[in-house]
């Protein structure tokens, strides 16, 4: 469970997050939905205990800001833009394996269940946008941790691989893994998540559930009303 509460960010005089409190339960999928700019990463960084802010962040009962090394290792982390190093996909897979001190055998088992199985001794420079990313998702599970934080998981993927991507996260989902994603693509949001929080401007405009998303073009084309009025949502912020 990740629990953020009354979450306000500044980067000096201005406020990038303000008063943003909302919950993942255990085992669901949340997504932070909104424009460019409208406070989604910054509201990840936080959780990931990587940028300082006020309010109160748990994970799992432990505070972001006392126990972040606690919290770090609860947590897998897919960034926006992974940096590959000049390795092969298998030596970057066995070296964060030993990096986290699980057995290297983890890292073949990961590359087959992430679909990367046959091209493990590819350098990594070499990968397509949609294999750096499933490379991500490994990379991200090689601890094996409860919570999976996402930045725009399939951002810049062509349909296939956009789609392969999602599978491979409602799968996680359904092993019980609590996931907290970015994104503003319709289609990713409706696939994966049990709730969406709309954020505009660094505030929760409102949230509720994905089907009251549904009229949204799958496309991302030609999109968004996010009018809540005559819709499911709890506004502004989550029960
Ligand atoms: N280090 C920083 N210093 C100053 N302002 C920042 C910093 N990081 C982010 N911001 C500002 O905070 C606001 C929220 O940015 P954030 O990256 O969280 O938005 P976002 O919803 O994730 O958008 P995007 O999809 O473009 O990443 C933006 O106006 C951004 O310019």
């Amino acid at each position: 469970m990740v629990e953020v509460e009354h979450l306000t960010k500044r980067y000096g005089r201005f406020v990038a997050v303000s008063d943003v409190s909302f919950r993942v339960p255990a085992g669901s999928a949340v997504a932070l939905w909104g424009h460019n700019g409208a406070g989604k990463t910054t509201t990840l960084r936080c959780v990931l205990g990587l940028a300082s802010f006020e309010g109160r962040i748990t994970v799992d009962g432990l505070d972001v800001r006392r126990q972040g090394r606690e919290v770090r290792r609860r947590i897998g982390y897919v960034p926006q833009h992974l940096a590959l190093y000049d390795m092969t996909v298998s030596q970057i897979l066995s070296f964060f394996c030993g990096l986290r001190k699980v057995p290297p055998e983890r890292a073949h088992e990961l590359l087959e269940w992430v679909g990367l199985g046959g091209i493990g001794s590819r350098p990594a420079g070499t990968l397509s946008g949609g294999m750096r990313q499933r490379l991500a998702v490994a990379l991200a599970l090689v601890a094996d941790p409860p919570v999976l934080v996402l930045d725009e998981p399939t951002a810049n993927l062509d349909a296939r691989a956009r789609q392969d991507l999602l599978d491979l996260l409602v799968a996680l989902r359904r092993k019980g893994h609590t996931i907290l994603f970015a994104s503003h693509r319709p289609g990713e949001v409706l696939d994966l998540a049990d709730q969406v929080i709309v954020m505009e401007d660094g505030k929760v405009k409102a949230s509720g559930p994905p089907q009251a998303l549904a009229r949204l073009d799958r496309s991302g084309v030609g999109v968004v009303d996010f009018e809540p009025e005559g819709m499911p949502w709890t506004s502004p912020r989550l029960a």
